[in-house]
């Protein structure tokens, strides 16, 4: 049994930076969300989104949700995306990541052992998506968001988690773009020679 079938891209955020709402990125006339849900095609079986507007994916042939506990930030993307994933072991990336690295999750995947969750570490900064989380925490999310929690941070670092370290990270994205993330419209001005 394939035990990494499934894939989340979260998207139910407010994008307040961006003043404009990120799911709806669009880079030269490619809508970034259809380029991720591509790119992601060829290494799982199951593509979710997890969005707060699911009203504007009718067309679409994948999994389309919407968050159970609302308000809480991309805990409650991870949720949700958790409990509607057929896998054992669930990779999740955010709708204003452009980069996804095929290979990086291909090591991912052959290092996941009995984990809670594989996450990247830089210094001391983790990455918390372009990363695995396993089917399994789900009632410690639901717990953690009931108690009104939600630092995503503090809750991986309370999990069984597996950390990839910086210098194995950068092997494979060696200025660390894979995990880039477009927040503002600054970060579309800077990024004019991104194409996806
Ligand atoms: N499903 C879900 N996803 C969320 C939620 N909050 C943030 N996200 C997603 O998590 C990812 C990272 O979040 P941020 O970069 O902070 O995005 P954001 O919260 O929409 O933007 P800001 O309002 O500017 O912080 C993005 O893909 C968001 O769409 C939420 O409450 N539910
Ligand atoms: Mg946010």
């Amino acid at each position: 049994m394939n035990k990494f079938k499934s894939a989340v891209i979260l998207a139910g955020g407010k994008s307040s930076r961006m003043k404009f709402d990120k799911q709806f990125l669009n880079i030269k006339g490619v809508r970034l969300i259809d380029s991720l849900i591509d790119k992601l095609k060829s290494e799982f079986e199951e593509i979710i989104i997890v969005t707060n507007k699911k009203e504007f994916y009718k067309d679409y042939k994948v999994k389309i949700v919407s968050d159970e506990i609302k308000g809480k930030g991309p805990l409650s993307g991870i949720h949700v995306g958790l409990k509607e994933a057929s896998s054992e072991y669930v990779y999740f990336i955010a709708c204003d990541m452009p980069i996804v690295n095929l290979e990086y999750i291909t090591y991912m995947k052959s290092i996941i052992k009995d984990v809670d969750a594989c996450v990247t570490k830089s210094q001391n900064h983790i990455e918390p998506l372009n990363s695995f989380y396993n089917k399994r925490i789900i009632n410690k999310i639901d717990e953690y968001l009931c108690n009104d929690r939600r630092s995503l941070f503090s809750f991986i670092n309370n999990i069984n988690t597996m950390y990839v370290e910086e210098d194995k990270a950068r092997e494979f994205s060696h200025n660390w773009d894979m995990f880039k993330n477009l927040n503002t419209q600054e970060d579309l001005i800077i990024d004019n020679e991104l194409s996806l």
